[in-house]
């Protein structure tokens, strides 16, 4: 689609193509995504992430690689390890009322925005540049009959609908490295009340190594995306009214993962890019939890 079409809804509603060319290559991305290690960990329970995982593996649930069981015990496993990675950004949120709505900015197949609202009880509205993303996402949600709390829609996150002030806690998931940061952070700002919270996890390059090591390189190129700095980060949302309340690195605690996926079935190549660039010190997976001012 060119940056000039124009398509409509059943109702014949005008949907404006992509703000931009690159936008548009993450749509097709995303529409045309359908790799194992995400399909067959979401089906362990119904919970499709796109996000990676935390904590230490349960050597004694996988048990023996001689077990006709052990492929499927390795999937729940990295299953279980991502959905932690929810529950801690989730434990960031602050205060969260039935009545309170969140966004989740770049929400993928949904599986964060099912846990925040078994979790809370209250509203999630998911952003994605995905129509099958959000398709996927609304009908996990009907299947769940929690349709009318959750809800994926096709749109840019840098210019979303939702009202100034009117959203108590937003997020981006491993989903921020597609966009600039300040005008990412501007727009959280604009639609978080004030004392409304921001989290993030993502992968960004330690500017302590210098610049972006290979490493960062390779992983910018297989996933078509822009790996900003820590300090990218911390710059943009001082920019932006947003006051980092925690910074946790979760480098040590995401390598288990990345250690147990690399000797799976579900290898898709990224692994050694991963590991080697947390361990060279050029890459950290960290969870920033900022207060909106
Ligand atoms: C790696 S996936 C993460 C999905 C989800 N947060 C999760 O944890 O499962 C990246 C997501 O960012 C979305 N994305 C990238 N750029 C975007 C933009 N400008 N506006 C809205 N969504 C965007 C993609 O459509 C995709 O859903
Ligand atoms: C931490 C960084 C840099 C993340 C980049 C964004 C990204 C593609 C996340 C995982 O998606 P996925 O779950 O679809 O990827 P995979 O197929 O590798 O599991
Ligand atoms: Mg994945």
């Amino acid at each position: 689609m060119s940056m000039t079409d124009i398509t409509t809804t059943p109702r014949g509603a005008a949907i404006p193509g992509p703000a931009t060319p690159y936008q548009g290559d993450i749509a097709r991305y995303w529409d045309g995504e359908a790799r194992p290690v995400n399909l067959k960990l979401g089906d362990v329970d119904g919970l499709y992430h796109h996000h990676y995982g935390i904590g230490e593996v349960d050597f004694a649930a996988i048990g023996d690689p001689q077990d006709s069981e052990h492929e499927k015990k390795v999937i729940a496993e990295l299953h279980r390890l991502e959905s932690a990675q929810t529950d801690i950004l989730l434990d960031h949120l602050g205060a969260i009322t039935p009545e309170s709505t969140l966004v989740d900015a770049g929400c993928g197949r949904g599986g964060s925005m099912v846990m925040a609202h078994q979790r809370f009880g209250c509203t999630v509205e998911g952003i994605t540049l995905s129509a099958k993303q959000a398709e996927f996402g609304n009908r996990r949600a009907r299947e769940l009959g929690i349709e009318d709390s959750v809800r994926s829609r096709v749109c840019n996150m840098l210019a979303t609908p939702f009202g100034t002030g009117t959203v108590a806690a937003s997020w981006n998931n491993e989903s921020s490295m597609y966009v600039d940061l300040h005008d990412l952070f501007a727009e959280h700002s604009r639609i978080l009340s004030v004392g409304g919270r921001y989290v993030t996890i993502t992968g960004c390059w330690n500017p302590i190594y210098g610049q972006p090591s290979k490493y960062v390189s390779q992983i910018n190129a297989h996933f078509e995306c822009n790996i900003h700095s820590r300090r990218e980060y911390l710059r943009a949302m001082a920019d932006n009214r947003l006051v980092p309340q925690a910074v946790i690195d979760l480098t040590p605690a995401t390598l288990p993962y990345w250690e147990l996926r690399a000797t799976s079935s579900l290898v898709t190549g990224i692994e050694e890019a991963f590991i080697n660039s947390y361990k060279d010190g050029s890459f950290q997976y960290v969870l920033i939890a900022a207060d909106r001012v």
